[in-house]
């Protein structure tokens, strides 16, 4: 696999007006981002990085300001560390055009949802979505969970219509899982394979099943640590350092909980537990309940951890 500097500096020499010809990509020239969170914001980052024009939409204006600022925090890091000169951080971060206004992506050759994960407001968004685009345009979502193939019903274009799965943090985690939906087309497939490649990350082909291959895995996992939690076994502290120098994990499950989002840990549960309706996937009662609460982990400021103070303290 090419690396990621060599990446750039082919993407970049070839960028200009985002025409598929000039990016030197068959396929897909400029991409639409729907959604500016942590996943939506990380994929605008390796996007434009890799020399694509990129639309990146959210409903809120404050979550754009957010997304550029962490963006252009990612690509300080990367100038930093001199895997990336001042100047392509510069052209990387004109690349970026933040929008509210789905017209945005009259000209985009994919659009990728990164919204929140729920069936119900995805199916709004791909609705609102459809009469902006293209016929040949992509449509891909970053779902860690939802069928693809049900999502693509509710669009006019299950062929071209995909699951394109980035790990978190995108920047960093090298794999996207690629879900074909029952109708997807060979050429969506093949595009979307290729367009990953581009942005520096080993694709992985995943049947459309609940959660696929990651989530299917490591969901049942932090699952399990909650429970751990629950029937106190251990304290937060404990099962994380436990699994960190017990099973040698870059993060412990309780982190790594609170890193992805509770509310995003508890959909995919459900999604795990209503679509193989199996007792074992039970979303933990406790997981639900710091949900409810609104603690949602790092991005709420409290979850598993307390994030507020200067360094994060267990709050059980
Ligand atoms: C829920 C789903 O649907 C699917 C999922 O995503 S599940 C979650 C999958 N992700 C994981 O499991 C993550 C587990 N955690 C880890 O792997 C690690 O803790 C971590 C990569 C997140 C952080 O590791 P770390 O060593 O503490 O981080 P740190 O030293 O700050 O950064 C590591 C490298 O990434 C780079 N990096 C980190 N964040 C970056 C960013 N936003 N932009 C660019 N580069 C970044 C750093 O520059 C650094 O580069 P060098 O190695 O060249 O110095
Ligand atoms: N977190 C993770 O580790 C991973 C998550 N994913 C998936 O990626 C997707 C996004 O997750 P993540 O980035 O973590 O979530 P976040 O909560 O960080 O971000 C979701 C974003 O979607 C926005 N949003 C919600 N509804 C709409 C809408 N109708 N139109 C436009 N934007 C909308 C939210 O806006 P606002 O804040 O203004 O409400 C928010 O900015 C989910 O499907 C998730 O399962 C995939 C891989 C890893």
């Amino acid at each position: 696999m090419p690396n990621r500097r060599t990446l750039f500096a082919q993407s970049d020499r070839s960028s200009g007006d985002g025409s598929a010809e000039q990016t030197g990509n068959a396929m897909i020239g400029k991409i639409g981002i729907i959604g500016a969170g942590q996943m939506g914001s990380g994929i605008a980052q390796v996007s434009a990085q890799a020399g694509y024009p990129v639309r990146l939409l959210d409903m809120s204006e404050e979550s754009l300001k957010r997304a550029v600022e962490n963006i252009d925090r990612g690509y300080q890091r990367l100038v930093a560390r001199g895997k990336l000169t001042e100047d392509e951080r510069t052209a990387a971060m004109a690349r970026i055009e933040t929008a509210r206004d789905m017209a945005v992506f009259r000209d985009c050759d994919v659009v990728i949802e990164a919204a929140t994960e729920n069936e119900q407001v995805k199916k709004e968004i791909f609705k609102a979505l459809v009469p902006n685009l293209g016929p040949a345009t992509i449509v891909a979502s970053n779902t860690s969970s939802i069928s693809i193939t049900r999502l693509a019903a509710s669009t006019d274009r299950p062929g071209r219509f995909i699951g394109m799965h980035f790990m978190n943090p995108v920047p960093v985690m090298q794999l996207v899982e690629i879900i074909r939906g029952i109708a997807t087309e060979e050429a969506t497939y093949q595009s979307i394979r290729e367009l990953s490649v581009r942005l520096g990350k080993q694709p992985v082909a995943a049947e459309d099943f609940p959660a696929f291959i990651v989530n299917r895995i490591l969901l049942p996992m932090i699952n399990e640590a909650v429970y751990t939690l629950y029937e106190g076994v251990g304290s937060v502290e404990a099962i994380d350092t436990a699994m960190k120098l017990g099973a040698n994990h870059p993060m412990g499950p309780l982190e790594l909980a609170d890193f992805i989002g509770l509310d995003t840990c508890l959909a995919v549960m459900q999604v795990l537990y209503d679509g193989l309706a199996d007792s074992k996937y039970r979303p933990c009662p406790l997981l639900v309940k710091y949900v409810e609460a609104g603690w949602l982990g790092r991005k709420a400021g409290r979850g598993f951890y307390d994030y507020r103070g200067e360094k994060p303290v267990p709050t059980r």
